[in-house]
């Protein structure tokens, strides 16, 4: 596809990866499994992951210019915090959720870029939540995410 867009711009930018958060951490504060694990989050956390998923789906560097993170900061706030593979499925269920509620772009490419997204970065936050230590070097860079074996978004047939 002759210009493709990233998945940031096919998901409506940056106000409507906010307002996402924004609604999947109220639903996360009103879940009794995950309330524990998150009941201390800062008040910016909501938009932190917003502009962290930005990023990696080739936004603009709001993570990590604008908020002063880096891959390897955010690999910290999951060290030792012993995540459950139960707390993870409710976690990405809770945001799928929101995704829809929400009306995001549910063409089956986009939803497929972010269903495997999610997918592999909560994985890595379960590993990294039962180590004591940042497997990351401070200024690993990073990761990216693209629209994977579809390559672009559902474009109907003429
Ligand atoms: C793709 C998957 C994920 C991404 C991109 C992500 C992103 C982030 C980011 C950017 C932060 C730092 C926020 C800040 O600077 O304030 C953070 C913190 C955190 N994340 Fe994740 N995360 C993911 C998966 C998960 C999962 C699956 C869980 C739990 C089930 C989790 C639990 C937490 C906790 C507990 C914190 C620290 C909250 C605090 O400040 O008290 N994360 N995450």
């Amino acid at each position: 596809m002759k210009n493709t867009p990233t998945l940031y711009d096919w998901a409506g930018g940056n106000q409507v990866l906010e307002d996402l958060t924004k609604l999947f951490y109220e639903k996360v504060l009103a879940d009794e499994l995950l309330l524990p694990v998150f009941r201390n989050m800062s008040a910016e956390h909501t938009k932190h992951v917003a502009h962290f998923i930005g990023e990696v789906f080739g936004g603009p560097e709001l993570y990590t210019k604008h908020d002063e993170g880096s891959h390897a900061k955010m690999v910290a706030h999951h060290i030792g915090k012993l995540l459950t593979e139960e707390q993870r499925q409710r976690w990405i269920h809770l945001l799928l959720q929101s995704a829809d509620e929400l009306k995001l772009a549910d063409d089956p490419e986009f939803r497929s870029a972010l269903v495997a997204y999610l997918e592999w970065g909560s994985r890595i936050a379960v590993i990294n939540s039962n180590l004591t230590d940042n497997p990351l070097q401070q200024d690993a860079p990073m990761p990216k995410w693209g629209w994977g074996v579809p390559g672009g978004p559902y474009i109907p047939e003429q």
